[in-house]
C-alpha cells in the first residue's frame, strides 16, 4: 500500500467459536465514531444473531448467513462488497470489517478479495485479526485445524477473557501461537479500553508476511466438508420458562461435554417478557443478557448449536422430549 492508495481497507475479524469476536466489535461500535465503517457479518446456521447485536451502523451492517464465507458464500461476499461500494455515493466509507464465523479459514476469503480484478481495484487488505480465547487450554485447541488456520493467517492476535483466565494459561497459549505464527502482534483484551480500535490503529509489523497460498485457481481451498465432523443445528424456541429450560440445557451441555462447541440464540423469557441473548461456549453458560425489544422485531427466536462428532438430530430429539415432558 502507498499513501496515495485510495482503495478501502477490508479488515477480517476472525477467531474460533465463542472466542469473543462479537463482544469486541460491540465495544468498538459503542465507543468509536464508526459512521464511516461498514460491517459484514457471516454466520452459519439458520438463525443469524450477531447482526442484531451490532446494529449501530446506519444501513452499513450486512448479514451473510447460511454458510461459511471461506467455503460456501464467497460469491455473495463479492457481491456484498460491490454493493457497499456502489452505495457509497458520497465516498464517506473509510473501512470495511468482516466478522467471520468461528470456523472460517481467512485465507480463501483473502483470495476472494484479491484474485478478483474488479474487487482488487477497489479494496485492499486491511488487518486480519484473530481472537484467542484464553479460557481454552493449549491441549483443547492445538488439534483444531480451524483454530490453527486462524492463528497462522492473522496479523494480530487478541487474547480475550484474560480477566477470567490465569496468567499461566495465557502465557502457554501465547507461546503456542508464536510457534504457529511468530510474526503476529499480540494484544490482551482489556476491559477498560477499546482493544479492537487499538489493534486496528497499530501499524502492521513490517516483518509480517502473509502465510496464505496465492497459488492455484483462487477457488475455495476448503469445502464445507472440511468442517465435516462439525455440524450446525438450529432449533426454534419461542417463549420459554427459563428455570425449566435452563435445566434441560445444562443437562445437555454436561451430557455432551466438549462435543457441543457453541450455543447461541435469542429467547423470549415467558416470565418477564424480555428478549434474552443466550451464549454458551462449550459447557460455560454466560449470564443471560436482556436485549432491546425494538431492535429485535424481525429477529428469529431460537438456538443454534455447533457440535462436533455427534448426530445433530440428537439435540432436536432431546429438546422435543423435554417439551413433551412438560405437557
Ligand atoms: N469474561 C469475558 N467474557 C468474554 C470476553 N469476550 C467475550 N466473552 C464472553 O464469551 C461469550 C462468547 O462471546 P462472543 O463475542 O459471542 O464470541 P464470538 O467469537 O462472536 O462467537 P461466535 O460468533 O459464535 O463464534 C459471551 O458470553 C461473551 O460475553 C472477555 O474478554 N471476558
Amino acid at each position: 500500500m502507498t499513501t496515495s492508495d485510495v482503495r478501502i481497507p477490508v479488515h477480517i475479524l476472525t477467531g474460533f467459536l465463542g472466542s469473543g469476536k462479537t463482544t469486541l466489535l460491540r465495544e468498538y461500535l459503542q465507543h468509536d465514531d464508526t459512521s464511516q465503517t461498514a460491517l459484514i457479518i457471516n454466520e452459519v446456521g439458520d438463525i443469524g444473531i450477531d447482526h442484531h447485536l451490532t446494529q449501530h451502523l446506519d444501513g452499513g451492517t450486512v448479514l451473510l448467513e447460511n454458510g461459511c464465507l471461506c467455503c460456501q458464500v464467497r460469491e455473495d461476499l463479492k457481491q456484498t462488497l460491490l454493493n457497499l461500494l456502489s452505495n457509497d455515493i458520497n465516498h464517506s466509507l473509510r473501512q470495511i470489517i468482516i466478522e467471520t464465523t468461528g470456523l472460517a479459514n481467512p485465507s480463501p476469503i483473502l483470495s476472494t478479495l484479491f484474485h478478483d480484478n474488479e474487487l482488487a481495484s477497489k479494496v485492499r487488505k486491511g488487518k486480519i485479526i484473530a481472537t484467542i480465547d484464553t479460557l481454552e487450554s493449549v491441549k483443547n485447541v492445538e488439534d483444531i485445524t480451524e483454530w490453527s488456520n486462524q492463528v497462522s493467517s492473522a496479523d494480530t492476535l487478541i487474547f480475550t477473557k484474560a480477566d477470567e483466565s490465569s496468567e499461566e494459561n495465557c502465557s502457554l497459549l501465547k507461546e503456542k501461537c508464536r510457534t504457529i505464527n511468530p510474526f503476529a502482534d499480540h494484544f490482551i483484551k482489556a476491559t477498560s479500553e477499546n482493544t479492537l480500535r487499538l489493534a486496528l490503529n497499530t501499524p502492521l509489523n513490517s516483518m509480517l508476511f502473509l502465510p496464505f497460498s496465492t497459488k492455484g485457481t483462487g477457488k475455495p481451498a476448503l469445502k464445507q466438508t472440511s468442517h465435516s465432523e462439525i455440524h450446525t443445528q438450529a432449533i426454534l424456541v419461542g417463549s420459554v420458562n427459563w428455570q425449566r429450560f435452563s435445566i434441560w440445557l445444562s443437562m445437555l451441555l454436561y451430557r455432551y461435554n466438549d462435543q457441543i462447541l457453541r450455543v447461541k440464540g435469542l429467547l423470549l423469557d415467558a416470565n418477564t417478557g424480555n428478549y434474552v441473548l443466550l451464549n454458551a461456549v462449550r459447557k460455560v453458560l454466560a449470564p443471560l443478557e436482556i436485549l432491546d425489544k425494538e431492535s429485535l422485531s424481525s429477529a428469529k427466536l431460537g438456538l443454534v448449536f455447533i457440535t462436533r462428532d455427534i448426530d445433530p438430530e440428537d439435540i432436536t430429539r432431546s429438546f422435543n422430549a423435554f417439551e413433551i415432558s412438560l405437557n
